[in-house]
């Protein structure tokens, strides 16, 4: 059936943005590995409230110029930042990781 052609193609691609998302994630993550590195290497504290208000701040300016609910990038943030901020304290080592205080 040519609607069946249709929501194949479109599968297709939403599987090639979905695979461009699933990268961006894991270049965020890394991206924030190399910081944490630094951090560590530089007596720099893991939590920065500052750029957290401004990845936040972001967000949300973009959220309204492109229609998109504010609420729904907010929690998609926050879950990132939690994310982020676990892995980043590992690498610190503020979790008693490996035998770290
Ligand atoms: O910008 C930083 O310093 C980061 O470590 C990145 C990030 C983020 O995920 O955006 C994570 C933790 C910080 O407290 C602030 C922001």
């Amino acid at each position: 059936m040519v609607e069946d052609h249709t929501l194949e193609a479109l599968r297709g691609e939403l599987d090639k943005i979905d695979v461009q998302l699933l990268n961006t994630i894991k270049a965020r993550l890394d991206c924030c590995v190399q910081i944490a590195l630094h951090k560590r290497e530089h007596h720099i504290p893991m939590m920065q409230p500052n750029r957290i208000h401004f990845v936040h701040e972001r967000a949300a300016q973009f959220a309204e110029a492109s229609h998109i609910r504010a609420d729904f990038l907010r929690q998609l943030y926050e879950l990132i930042i939690s994310e982020t901020c676990r892995v980043e304290d590992i690498i610190i080592g503020h979790t008693g990781v490996g035998g770290q205080p």
